[in-house]
């Protein structure tokens, strides 16, 4: 579902590559947490897989489209199979709960029939149903990262990327987002998760691809956050 053939990748303004040739390859419904310190490449490795960025060598591939060859007035089919959320929600203040979430569909002209019937749904199995008409600054953080995965899942994505998506919340709401993200995981959903957050990482016990200085040190089947360390 995801591959990375070789990847590097180096900004202009860096002396450093922020990818050193990693490969990593990611099949159709796992759950996997990229890890490492800040700087190792996290944020860049999720960039080049949406196109924000392309790799200076090697190849990227999601679902099977070839991203980084792809002209670029398909970028947008590519985007509307990856749903993203983010450590600081990227919600839309002005509008309500729903309308945040219809908004996704709107975009990608979704009939209106369609996205009255599928909000309310993927509301409910965010559990936010009774909330679709609240504000967002009328949420508390584990609720407004709920409507954010509520957006990113409404349109049924291959894959969901989430970059730090519990960096915000304290620990036992970000449980909550953990065992969201893992009932995603299981209606096929490939999901990739970059994350500081050892605990989870430990508690999970999925797969662990660690970047160091933009480079794979570590991928572990059922790995934890520090080994031996
Ligand atoms: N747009 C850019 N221009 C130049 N250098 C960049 C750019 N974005 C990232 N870098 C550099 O690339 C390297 C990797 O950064 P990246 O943001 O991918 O790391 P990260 O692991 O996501 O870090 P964090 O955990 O702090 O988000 C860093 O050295 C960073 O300074």
């Amino acid at each position: 579902m995801i591959q990375l053939e070789s990847v590097s990748k180096a900004y202009k303004t860096s002396t450093r590559p922020a990818l050193d040739d990693v490969t990593v390859d990611v099949d159709k419904g796992e759950f996997v947490f990229l890890i490492g310190p800040s700087g190792s490449g996290k944020s860049t490795f999720l960039r080049l897989l949406l196109r924000e960025e392309v790799p200076s060598k090697g190849r990227v591939s999601v679902s099977n489209f070839d991203v980084a060859k792809m002209p670029r007035r398909r970028v947008p089919r590519l985007r509307q199979t990856i749903g993203c959320v983010f450590q600081d929600f990227r919600l839309l203040n002005n509008k309500t709960v729903s309308e945040n979430v219809a908004f996704a569909l709107e975009v990608i002209g979704k009939p209106k029939h369609t996205i009255t019937k599928v909000v309310p749904e993927v509301l409910e199995l965010v559990g936010l149903d009774g909330k679709a008409d609240r504000m967002p600054h009328e949420l508390s953080g584990g609720e407004q990262q709920r409507v954010a995965m509520a957006r990113a899942f409404v349109n049924r994505p291959l894959v969901l990327l989430a970059d730090e998506p519990t960096g915000n919340l304290d620990p036992d709401t970000s449980q909550d987002i953990m065992l969201l993200l893992e009932r995603i995981n299981r209606t096929g959903t490939t999901v990739l998760m970059a994350t500081h957050d050892h605990s989870i990482v430990d508690s999970m016990r999925r797969r662990v691809v660690e970047l160091d200085n933009g480079k794979v040190i570590r991928d572990d089947r059922r790995g934890v956050y520090g080994v031996g360390r």
